[in-house]
C-alpha cells in the first residue's frame, strides 16, 4: 500500500505553519507523499474570505520545490460542506491501494467530537495530530501524536496583520506574500 498524508485546511492564507507539518510528519511517519486539501466551505467555520481560486494558487506557491507535496482539489470541485467523511469515502474508493493519514493540528484534535459522521470515520482512516499553543494534543480518539516543534502562526494572525498593514515577513513564503498584495487580497 501506498502511504499518503493528507492535511486539509482552509488556507486562507497558506502559512509556514501548514509546511512544516506536512513535511515533518512525512519524515515522522515514512509517508510518501503529503496531499493539500483546500476545503470548498469548512465545516465549522465561517466561508473562507477569499475565493477557492486564490487559495488554490496562493498553495501553489507555497507548495512549489517540495516534490513530495501535492494539492488534492475534490473538495473545491464538490458542492457543500467540506466534510472529511466524505472526503475520505471518495479518496478511498479512487485510490484503493493508498493508505491515508488525516493530519490535523491538536485545535481539531481537541473538536473531533463534533466532525460529522466522526464514529465511523474514526475506523476508516488513521488520524495525525500535531501540537498546536493552547490546545491539548491528548484525546480519547485513536490518534497517532507527531512531535512537531510549536509553531504559532495562524492565518488570523496573518489575516489580522495584514488588514493593518503591519509585518507578516516570514510567516508564510514570500512567493504566496507577493500574490497577495499582487491580488490586493485581506484589505480591509
Ligand atoms: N501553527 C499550527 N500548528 C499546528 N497545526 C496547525 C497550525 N496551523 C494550522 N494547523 C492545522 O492545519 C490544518 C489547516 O489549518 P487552517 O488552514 O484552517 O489554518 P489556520 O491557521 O488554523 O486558519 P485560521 O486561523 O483561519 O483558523 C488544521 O488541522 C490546523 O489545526
Ligand atoms: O468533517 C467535519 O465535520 C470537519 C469538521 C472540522 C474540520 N474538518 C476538516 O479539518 C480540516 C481543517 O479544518 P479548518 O477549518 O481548520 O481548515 C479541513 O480539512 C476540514 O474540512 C472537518
Amino acid at each position: 500500500m501506498k502511504r499518503v498524508g493528507i492535511l486539509g485546511g482552509t488556507f486562507d492564507p497558506p502559512h509556514l505553519g501548514h509546511l512544516i507539518i506536512g513535511e515533518e510528519v512525512r519524515l515522522a511517519l515514512n509517508l510518501e507523499e503529503i496531499w493539500f486539501v483546500p476545503s470548498h466551505l469548512p465545516p465549522h467555520k465561517e466561508s473562507a474570505k477569499t475565493s477557492a481560486t486564490d487559495r488554490i494558487n496562493m498553495l501553489m506557491k507555497a507548495l512549489d520545490g517540495n516534490s513530495f507535496f501535492s494539492i488534492n482539489t475534490i473538495e473545491t470541485e464538490r458542492l457543500g460542506k467540506s466534510y472529511t467523511f466524505d472526503t475520505i469515502k471518495a479518496l478511498q474508493k479512487e485510490f484503493p491501494d493508498t493508505e491515508f493519514y488525516f493530519i490535523i493540528g491538536a485545535d481539531m484534535v481537541e473538536y473531533l467530537q463534533h466532525w460529522h459522521r466522526i464514529d465511523e470515520l474514526i475506523n476508516m482512516v488513521s488520524f495525525v495530530g500535531v501540537k498546536r499553543a493552547g490546545y491539548k494534543l491528548h484525546s480519547a480518539y485513536p490518534i497517532i501524536e507527531v512531535d512537531i516543534p510549536a509553531i504559532e502562526i495562524s492565518s488570523t494572525l496573518i489575516r489580522d496583520r495584514l488588514s493593518t498593514n503591519e509585518t507578516v515577513r516570514y510567516l508564510m513564503p514570500e512567493t504566496v506574500y507577493t500574490y497577495i498584495k499582487e491580488k490586493q487580497l485581506y484589505e480591509s
